[in-house]
């Protein structure tokens, strides 16, 4: 079976890639029966070189491989037609602008896995790229208070050579004493703890972060169980409320008091009630100045985030009282960081991790005879159809 590491077309390009070479050569010595091939790329974090100092081919024409490996969306017209592709094709939540490429991966006949579908048998997400989110997020909110508050002028994350880098510099740093509260338990927060607990920022309990000041700065992670509570006064269940999250209602406002800087790092599900309202940061004792939005769902769940930043600008300012934009630095604006593709500021470790995982969970598929139903579950259309699993995209693909 023969694999390409195809080239990312996508503009503005993007430098990430599923195998760094490294990676690549594990794979090779794990399944020796498999074939990889690199295609040509200008973008790409790693160079052409390092592949081939690695040993490994680099053409401009893979169209002999069996499986395309890719990051983000290929363009329609580069779709070579009956290959399996994996990347992120954003057409699962029936997005509008991937209607067409869907349409053509069924055209063309092509077998779509998609990152985002490779799940366990309990359905949870096996790869992703979620912890670079995190760590580049909590990273990008720090360094807006710094330059907004004239405290630190930390470098932006994508001129540094990598994670190291980025943890080298925050050494340089002191936070002032705020409080940071921190939502979601999953990757994204998890990277995002990272870089609070590099810093040295110490955990606190929701209890004593609700009823405490402190002579140094804190953080404080919540989840569901905290931000929501249940409309009857019955106590609330985690999976109740992911199935089904209409029975519950905000607990937010109680953490927006005592928050300065608020990390928002959790998953947002259809039909679960806003964290925070646009009515809500209107009020007199809502503290939160500065939200590093990772979640960054547009005009939803943090009503701050009304659009999304980009890694060129990535601040701008969220007035409560006209519910308008502002300068990032406008008195009495919320400071917003809302960028939406957080890990391509750190290519070279995204790759690294992206790829660790991809070799442990989903190449051994190949050879095992999908023994776990990772490819299985993961697989978007077949044949010109969709899946049973992904039925439901049919009136999407129907629609006008
Ligand atoms: N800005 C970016 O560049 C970027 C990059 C990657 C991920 N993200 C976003 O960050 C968010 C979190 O991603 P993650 O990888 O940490 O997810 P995860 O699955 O690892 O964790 C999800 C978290 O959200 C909570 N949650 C709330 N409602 C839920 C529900 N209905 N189903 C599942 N979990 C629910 C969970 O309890 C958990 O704390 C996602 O919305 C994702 O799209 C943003």
């Amino acid at each position: 079976m023969k694999f390409a590491i195809i080239k990312e077309r996508k503009n503005p390009p993007d430098r990430r890639v599923v195998f760094s070479p490294q990676t690549l050569s594990e794979a090779r010595k794990r399944f020796p029966e498999a074939q990889f091939v690199i295609e040509s790329s200008d973008v790409r974090v790693f160079s052409d070189e390092i592949y081939e100092k690695y040993g490994f081919e680099v053409i401009d024409d893979v169209s002999d491989a069996d499986v395309m490996i890719g990051v983000k969306e290929v363009p329609v017209d580069a779709l070579i037609p009956n290959k399996d592709y994996f990347f992120f094709s954003h057409t699962i939540k029936k997005q509008p602008y991937n209607r067409d490429l869907l349409r053509a991966i069924l055209d063309k006949k092509i077998n779509l896995y998609d990152h985002e579908t490779i799940v366990d048998k309990n359905g949870f997400r096996l790869i992703g790229f979620g912890r670079y989110a995190g760590l580049v997020g909590a990273y990008n909110g720090i360094r807006a208070l710094g330059i907004r508050d004239g405290l630190f002028n930390l470098p932006k994350v994508e001129t540094l050579y990598d994670l190291q880098e980025v943890k080298d510099e925050l050494q340089t740093i002191k936070l002032p004493n705020i409080k940071i509260l921190l939502s979601g338990t999953g990757k994204v927060a998890n990277g995002a703890t990272e870089i609070l607990d590099h810093v040295g920022v110490k955990e606190v309990s929701d209890a004593l972060y609700l009823t405490s000041e402190f002579t140094e700065p804190v953080y404080c992670r919540v989840d569901v169980m905290e931000y929501a509570k249940r409309k009857d006064g019955k106590v609330g269940d985690r999976l109740e409320f992911y199935a089904d999250p209409t029975g519950y209602e905000s607990n937010f406002m109680p953490y927006a008091k005592m928050t300065d800087f608020f990390i928002a790092g959790h998953f947002y599900g259809n039909n679960a009630p806003y964290l925070f309202t646009r009515e809500d940061a209107k009020h007199p004792d809502f503290r939160i100045n500065m939200v590093a939005d990772i979640s960054c769902d547009i005009d939803g769940p943090v009503a701050s985030t009304i659009k999304s930043s980009t890694i060129e600008n990535p601040f701008y300012g969220y007035d409560p009282i006209s519910e308008s934009e502002v300068p990032f630095d406008a008195e009495g604006a919320i400071t917003v960081m809302a960028v939406d593709n957080l890990p391509c500021e750190l290519p070279k470790d995204a790759s690294e991790g992206f790829g660790e995982t991809f070799l442990d969970h989903v190449l051994p598929s190949f050879f095992n005879n999908d023994e776990n139903g990772i490819l299985q579950r993961a697989q978007i259309t077949k044949n010109g159809k969709l899946t049973e699993r992904f039925k439901y995209l049919q009136d999407f693909v129907d629609g006008a």
